[in-house]
């Protein structure tokens, strides 16, 4: 009986301690999700040790960051290995990051750990904080290095380097030779920057000379490839350190080779007396800065190399690419390219090639460009930390917490764009206009809807401060190629009718196959 009633009582007292404890989880669960404080963004199931890194595999990142927020929502937290950050992906959320936070979230995180294998550690431009240096440097690219008036002192290079294009591509055309179109216009952009940012001699193809771009382009290749590879280290978390593939050592290498070749550019500059007006490129304007001694921040040659590095990073794939999609999504539309061409036969006529000076009067060419970036960016992931704990949503962010901006889900998303797969110029003309007849007598200003900055469903170049400081050269460099390969060229694709239109996996999210074609010559502005 005693034996009875002791175990009534363990039962009971089991009972009660179960049900005590039950409800204090209950109620610390409550807490958590009612307590702003202490609420994370929500997450989907995770593994141990690797997170959701099986979520992402091997695909196309944005686009499988673009699939979890369709599961999950627009604002998520996700763990890949030993790195833990937020995703962004709609305009909304977006907004309260880029806009509303700004000073918040303007600073980058640092992805890779590269310092060992970085000659330039602590130079950096696009990863540098929001300090004195990031601002005195951000200023100079909006006022002088990237400014209008500076890059009006560089269109002859433009013009110059697509005739050079243009001419490789009626060779190709004349011979009924096949040209891997991503390839030239790589060297486009690349030669295009080369030039103008130090003047660098860029000699044609067949000519057997000492070619400073072209050895550019090579380095800046290897490094993306390297970059990408290395910082996928960043998931083992201090075991990155340890280089276990030897990605930070092949680094290192490249970069190595980029600094004797800029340190001879920079030598010769140095050696020049006359080298005022129109050839005074991004290098003479920073040599300035760096003999001033009263600059406001004082500049050393790692600066600069560094901001060399940085730039041609960020610019020179990123636009050749725009370039290639903008040409597959016109190939596979033969309507948008019927009407492109109709456009630019009304404004430029066939007694000339179409220059810069020619866009206002291009809305449809400026709809096909954007509606292109839309649907393709080439940065397609912004990269962003918060600097202070910060509620979003009404959820809890934590400072230091690594933020991903998903552009290319944002400018998907069907909550914000109609048929938002589908490759619509149209949209970003005024309809109200649109009589569909191009003759002389449209009002082409009107029609082209350029967008509020302030409109987050588009940000192809990011936003505010911490924004793009290339758009304008590469929505030139973008516009003038796309319609100078148009006005010159009927194309006929290898091996089909329709361009294969699945991303690769790079970081500026190319074609997943070379674009290869066939260029017809239509109009040789060079028999004129
Ligand atoms: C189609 C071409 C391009 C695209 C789509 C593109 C897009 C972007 C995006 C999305 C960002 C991040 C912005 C943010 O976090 O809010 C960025 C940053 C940057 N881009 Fe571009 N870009 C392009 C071309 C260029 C060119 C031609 C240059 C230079 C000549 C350039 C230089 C930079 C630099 C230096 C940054 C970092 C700015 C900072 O951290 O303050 N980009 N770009």
């Amino acid at each position: 009986m005693a034996a009875t009633s002791a175990s009534m009582v363990f039962y009971i007292f089991s009972w009660l301690s179960l049900v005590v404890l039950t409800s204090l989880l209950k109620y610390l669960i409550n807490k958590t999700r009612t307590n702003p404080r202490i609420q994370t963004p929500p997450s989907p199931p995770s593994l141990p040790i690797i997170g959701h890194l099986h979520l992402i595999g091997s695909s196309v990142i944005p686009k499988s960051f673009q699939a979890l927020a369709k599961l999950y929502g627009p604002l998520i937290q996700l763990r890949l290995g030993a790195s833990t950050f937020i995703l962004v992906s709609n305009a909304q959320v977006a907004k309260q990051v880029l806009k509303t936070n700004e000073i918040n979230f303007i600073n980058r995180p640092h992805i890779g750990s590269t310092s060992e294998y970085n000659l330039y550690e602590g130079c950096d431009f696009v990863f540098a904080p929001y300090g004195p240096y990031w601002r005195f440097m951000k200023k100079l690219c909006m006022n002088e290095l990237l400014s209008s008036s500076q890059l009006g002192r560089f269109m002859h290079v433009r013009e110059q380097e697509i005739k050079k294009l243009l001419k490789s591509l009626m060779v190709c055309s004349s011979e009924g030779r096949e040209c891997d179109l991503g390839f030239e216009l790589t060297t486009l952009t690349n030669n295009i920057l080369c030039r103008t940012a130090m003047s660098t001699t860029c000699v044609d193809k067949d000519k057997n000379s000492n070619d400073d771009a072209a050895e550019i382009h090579g380095l800046v290749k290897e490094f993306l490839e390297l970059g990408a590879k290395f910082s996928i280290g960043d998931v083992l978390g201090p075991l990155g350190k340890l280089d276990l593939f030897g990605y930070g050592k092949r680094l290192l290498k490249t970069l190595t080779r980029f600094d004797q070749i800029v340190e001879r550019i920079m030598e010769e500059h140095e050696k020049k007396s006359d080298n005022e007006g129109e050839t005074w490129d991004m290098m003479d304007v920073l040599l300035q800065v760096y003999r001033d001694p009263n600059a406001q921040v004082r500049l050393t040659r790692n600066h600069i190399k560094a901001f060399f590095r940085d730039i041609f990073l960020a610019g020179t794939d990123s636009s050749s690419v725009s370039v290639q999609w903008t040409m597959a999504e016109i190939l596979n539309h033969p309507t948008v390219l019927k009407r492109l061409r109709a456009e630019i036969d009304a404004v430029v006529g066939s007694t000339r090639l179409v220059n810069e000076s020619d866009f206002p009067n291009l809305p449809y060419l400026q709809a096909v460009v954007k509606e292109a970036m839309r649907l393709h960016p080439t940065a397609p992931l912004s990269l962003r930390e918060a600097a202070e704990d910060f509620s979003i949503n009404g959820y809890n962010v934590k400072s230091q917490t690594r933020t991903i901006i998903n552009i290319y889900a944002i400018m998907r998303d069907p909550e914000a764009w109609p048929n938002p797969e589908d490759f619509i110029p149209e949209r970003f003309l005024d309809d109200t206009t649109n009589d569909g007849v191009y003759g002389d007598h449209y009002n082409l200003k009107e029609r082209f809807i350029k967008m509020s900055v302030n409109d987050f469903r588009y940000i192809p170049f990011g936003f505010g401060k911490r924004g793009c400081p290339g758009a304008s050269l590469a929505l030139t460099v973008i516009n003038l190629t796309v319609a100078a390969l148009i006005q010159c060229f009927d194309w006929r694709i290898k091996g089909g009718d329709r361009v294969n239109m699945e991303e690769g996996s790079s970081f500026s999210m190319g074609l997943a196959q070379p674009l290869v074609c066939y260029p017809v010559t239509c109009f040789n502005p060079f028999s004129l």
